[in-house]
C-alpha cells in the first residue's frame, strides 16, 4: 500500500543575521498518525511549527500540505491545517457554542450540524452553552481545537498544547489527539517536553537538535532486539552533548 504524505516538509530552512536556526529540516506526515516534535529549548521547533502554518516566511525550502506548497499556493495549501501555535482566541465572555459560531461565520459555509458533530468529538457538549471564562483550561484548549477542526483539516499541529494542564487535563488531550488520528483519520503534529506523555500519545518521533532533525523513529523501534529503551532515555542518549560524571 502506497499512502500519500499530507504534509511534505522539504529542506525546511529559517536563517535569521547569518545563523540557520531551522537548518534543512525535512520530514513527512501521514494520515492518522500521532508526529511528536521533540527537542531542547531552543532547538527550532516552534520556529518549524511557524514556517509550516506560514505565521513567519522560509529562508530556504518549501511545505506541501495535500500536494499545495505553502509558498506558492498558500490559499490551497492553507485550507487542509488545523493549528493552535499560541494560545487559542477566544471570546471569554461569550459561550463556547457562541465562539465557535462567531468563528464559523468568518470562515464561511460551516453549517450548525458540523459546529454540534465537533462540540460532540471534543467533548464539550455539557458545557458548550457556558460562558468560556468559567472553563478550565483543559477545556479551553479543547475549545481552541474544535476551531480548529471546523473546516475539516487534513493535519492539526499544536505547539505544546498540554502547557500548564493538569494531569486530568493532559490526559483528556492525549486521547483526543489519539481518537482524531485513530477515527477522522487526522495527522497530528505534537511538539512537547513531556516526554512520558509524548510515548503515550505519539505513532512517531523527530527530533531537532540546533535547528537541524537529528533522527525520526517509530515508537515500535522503542522495543528492539529483545532490549525496551523509554523514549527519555533514547531522547536523553540523542541530545546529550556533555557529560558532568
Ligand atoms: N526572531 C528571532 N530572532 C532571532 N532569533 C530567534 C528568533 N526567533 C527564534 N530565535 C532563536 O531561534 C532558536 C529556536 O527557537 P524556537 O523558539 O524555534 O525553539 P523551540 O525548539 O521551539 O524552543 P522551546 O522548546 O524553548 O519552545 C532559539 O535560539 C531562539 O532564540
Amino acid at each position: 500500500m502506497n499512502i500519500q504524505p499530507v504534509v511534505e516538509v522539504r529542506n525546511l530552512t529559517k536563517r535569521i543575521r547569518n545563523r540557520n536556526i531551522v537548518d534543512q529540516i525535512h520530514f513527512d506526515l501521514f494520515p492518522g498518525e500521532v508526529f511528536g516534535f521533540l527537542g531542547p529549548n531552543g532547538a527550532g521547533k516552534t520556529t518549524t511549527i511557524r514556517m509550516m502554518v506560514g505565521l513567519i516566511s522560509m529562508s530556504d525550502g518549501d511545505v506541501a500540505i495535500n500536494g499545495h506548497s505553502i509558498r506558492g499556493s498558500f490559499q490551497e495549501a492553507i485550507r487542509h491545517v488545523g493549528a493552535i501555535i499560541e494560545n487559542p482566541e477566544l471570546y471569554r465572555h461569550l459561550t463556547g457554542m457562541q465562539n465557535l459560531k462567531q468563528f464559523a461565520r468568518m470562515a464561511n459555509g460551516i453549517p450548525q450540524s458540523r459546529i454540534d458533530q465537533i462540540v460532540q468529538l471534543v467533548g464539550l457538549s455539557a458545557r458548550i452553552h457556558d460562558k468560556v471564562k468559567t472553563y478550565s483550561l483543559g477545556m479551553r484548549q479543547r475549545l481552541g481545537i474544535a476551531q480548529a477542526l471546523l473546516h475539516a483539516p487534513a493535519v492539526l499541529i499544536l505547539d505544546e498544547p498540554t502547557n500548564g494542564l493538569d494531569p486530568a487535563g493532559i490526559r483528556e488531550m492525549r486521547q483526543l489527539v489519539r481518537k482524531l488520528a485513530a477515527e477522522e483519520g487526522i495527522a497530528v503534529m505534537v511538539s512537547s517536553h513531556l516526554l512520558a506523555e509524548m510515548e503515550q500519545m505519539c505513532d512517531r518521533f523527530g527530533v531537532v537538535i540546533d535547528g537541524r532533525l537529528r533522527t525520526t523513529f517509530a515508537l515500535a523501534d522503542l522495543q528492539n532486539q529483545s532490549e525496551t529503551q523509554t523514549l527519555e532515555e533514547k531522547y536523553i542518549q540523542l541530545t546529550e552533548v556533555v557529560s558532568y560524571a
